[in-house]
């Protein structure tokens, strides 16, 4: 049985359509991660779960039970934020308590401090806890905040951009221990990012937002090497795909719809001037350190792709390019040749 259900939800704010006709289903024990700009929709999607936005149309269903009326207490869901939001003048300890103290529980302290130590050892915070919330790091607060929910054992946790707020090291080894955590649980979580290598890396499924429209839905790799539309295959992979006008390469092997051709750095291969292929000319090489980045001018247009570290490049080389199954999109940026296999929203 899916664990939440949003059926058709819509949802605006004055002229702003924040959601639109919205339906996604999350199965029990699924990573979900919606991935898309600014103002996509992503946050309201999960206060609309959280029941602290009310749909204007459509319905929330949690574990088969149909919550669109009720308040957020009464829906068994989790909310981590972006920011830690920790109770300064507790220690760890009781932060972790916090939750599950509340009156209506009732659970005794026994079973408390049990599922305490519990989550404290998953998220390795077990030697912080007399701490103050105040005398912690950035990455042991965000763990706190992150326990805070994890000691509850909703029917699904909803975050948002929960590790944004940390530095790159700390994001990369917590982006591991969430996902980690949520295998060994089995939990069910919906969880929000801008960050297209923390969707690729923890989610079963990826979707797509843009203006309130869940444009794709799928694996990430589905989502990577099939998505169905030029704007989901700029969303994924680094450096970002190079969307190039079709007339510019030639029409002879493309589809006949194409007005844009999608090529990815593995879609392209680097020879040299005197082999067969449209000529483009480096403009620079940037060494990111781990890989190299060339920017070539192709006529008019720019591209980015990853050099060959053997390969020795410089500013005013002449190349050929050599184009391997690149993806090709219609006039209205779809992509020709959908194949119809669940890749659609
Ligand atoms: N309470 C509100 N009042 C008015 N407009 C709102 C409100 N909440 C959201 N919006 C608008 O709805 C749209 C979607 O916002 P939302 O926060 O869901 O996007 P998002 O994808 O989460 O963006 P971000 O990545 O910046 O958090 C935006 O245009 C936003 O300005």
């Amino acid at each position: 049985m899916a664990e939440v259900a949003l059926v058709e939800v819509s949802k605006s704010f004055g002229a702003v359509e924040a959601v639109r006709d919205l339906s996604l289903s999350i199965a029990n024990g699924e990573f979900v991660v919606l991935l898309g700009p600014t103002g996509a929709g992503k946050t309201t999607t999960l206060r609309l779960i959280a029941g602290l936005e009310q749909p204007d149309r459509g319905n929330v269903v949690i574990q088969g039970r149909d919550v669109t009326a009720e308040v957020p207490a009464e829906r068994d869901v989790a909310f981590v934020f972006q920011q830690y939001s920790l109770y300064p003048h507790l220690t760890v300890y009781d932060n972790l308590a916090f939750p599950l103290r509340s009156p209506a529980r009732r659970i005794n302290e026994t079973l408390v401090r049990r599922r305490v130590l519990q989550v404290a050892e998953l998220l390795h915070i077990q030697l912080k806890l007399d701490n103050r919330a105040t005398a912690l790091s950035g990455g042991e607060m965000q763990r706190v905040a992150i326990g805070r929910a994890l000691v509850r054992e909703p029917a699904v946790y909803l975050m948002d951009e929960p590790l944004s707020s940390l530095d790159a090291k700390l994001r990369a080894e917590l982006r591991l221990e969430l996902k980690r955590i949520q295998r060994e649980l089995g939990t069910t979580i919906l969880y929000v990012t801008h960050d297209q290598i923390e969707a690729m890396t923890m989610a079963d499924r990826i979707g797509v937002m843009s203006e309130g429209v869940l444009i794709q839905l799928g694996a990430p790799r589905e989502i990577y090497e099939r998505p169905n539309s030029a704007y989901v295959a700029s969303r994924l992979g680094t450096p970002a795909i190079n969307l190039i006008p079709a007339e510019l390469l030639g029409a002879d092997k493309m589809p006949r719809e194409a007005r844009t051709v999608g090529l990815r750095t593995e879609h392209i291969k680097i020879s040299s001037a005197d082999r067969p292929g449209p000529l483009a000319q480096v403009h620079w090489v940037e060494h990111l350190g781990d890989q190299n980045h060339v920017h070539l001018k192709l006529a008019t247009h720019s591209l980015v792709t990853l050099a060959d570290p053997v390969q020795e490049l410089k500013a005013g080389d002449q190349v050929s390019l050599e184009f391997t199954d690149p993806l090709y999109f219609d006039s209205v940026g779809k992509r020709i040749g959908l194949d119809g296999a669940g890749g659609r929203a």
